[in-house]
């Protein structure tokens, strides 16, 4: 449902080439949204990991059979888009006009698939996003105990990890995008059924990305609308310059800590499964020169958190570096 011709795709009308406002590139795997940024190749997938291989079995019928009769969180969008809020941070107080972009259900697996197999074009679209935990049938136990933990742990020893924080499943309808966001933890993301497209950019392109202040539910996303930039807001967006990668079945590809990433359902390619390994940072170590710049991301954070609090009010903090900077260090 929902693929017509496309007049605008990259290799000229086809049948089923969905129909997207900022047009599509065809992948042979099925098609990607087409974005007004050049990108280079990610340069490393993990691809003999073994990661997730017992989880290679997963499709939705095994997963109907054996993830239990736990609840899962499912999210809904009116659009492709969906962007991450912080409930805990939603305060009408700071952010008066917030509404949030998509909404979530909490529901057992099979109404989820009911819902998600029938659904139709125009519909809200769907997105499965729930911790693994031990509410899980037998069978999943068996098969995520079986993960390729040694190599996991052994490289979460070379890097200094902290401990694993969660292990998270999540399953989309094709062409479901996750927009631009940074997390505060190492990621080793495995694709287990589908194609997921997934673009990164470094930490430094902070200033190109302009993410929502950290108090605002948006916190870590970024403002910029990769499929309707505002370059008069967002100036420095016009720099942005991307990593771009499409996962296959049993690929891993390592999200660092403070790396943005993008993350999309290939469109005409099915239904995606995948499971995200997310890992605290270690201890940190002295601070060395120069300055990564994580360490000034997580800078920045913090004065950002200081000054917030000390004024009491997040609508001063602009004009108080602006006051700080203007005229004497910039
Ligand atoms: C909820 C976000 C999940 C994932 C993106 C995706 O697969 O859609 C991601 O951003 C991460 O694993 O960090
Ligand atoms: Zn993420």
């Amino acid at each position: 449902p929902g693929l017509r011709v496309d007049p605008v795709g990259a290799d000229g009308p086809s049948a089923d080439v969905p129909l997207v406002p900022g047009g599509v590139i065809r992948h042979k795997h099925g098609y990607m949204r087409r974005y007004f940024f050049p990108m280079e190749p990610v340069p490393v997938i993990l691809t003999d990991t073994n990661l997730v291989k017992p989880a290679l079995s997963w499709n939705l019928e095994y997963l109907e059979k054996n993830l239990g009769d736990g609840d899962f969180s499912v999210f809904y969008s009116k659009d492709h888009k969906f962007k991450y809020y912080d409930q805990a941070k939603y305060n009408d107080k700071v952010v008066p006009d917030f509404t949030p972009p998509m909404s979530q259900a909490t529901m057992k697996f099979s109404e989820f698939l009911v819902k998600f197999r029938q659904w139709k074009h125009g519909q809200p679209r769907m997105y499965l996003q729930h911790p693994l935990n031990d509410s899980v049938g037998k069978a999943i136990k068996d098969d995520f105990l079986a993960f390729n933990w040694k190599w996991l742990e052994s490289v979460q020893k070379e890097h200094n990890w902290g401990n694993l924080s969660s292990n998270l499943i999540y399953i989309g309808m094709e062409g479901n995008v996750t927009p631009v966001h940074y997390d505060e933890q190492e990621n080793f993301f495995a694709q287990v059924e589908g194609f997921k497209r997934c673009i990164l950019f470094p930490p430094e392109t902070f200033e190109c990305l302009y993410p929502y202040p950290v108090f605002h539910p948006h916190d870590r996303q970024s403002q910029v609308d990769f499929d309707k930039p505002d370059f008069e807001s967002f100036p420095k967006a016009r720099h942005l310059r991307g990593f771009e990668c499409v996962l296959e079945p049993g690929d891993v590809l390592y999200i660092p800590k403070y790396w943005w990433h993008h993350v999309e359902s290939l469109l005409g390619a099915g239904h995606t499964t995948s499971i995200n390994f997310w890992y605290k940072s270690g201890p940190l170590t002295q601070v060395e020169y120069p300055l990564k710049p994580q360490r000034k991301v997580a800078m920045i954070r913090n004065l950002e958190k200081v000054v917030t609090e000390a004024l009491g009010n997040p609508f001063e903090v602009g004009p108080l570096f602006e006051a700080l900077a203007l005229g004497r260090y910039i």
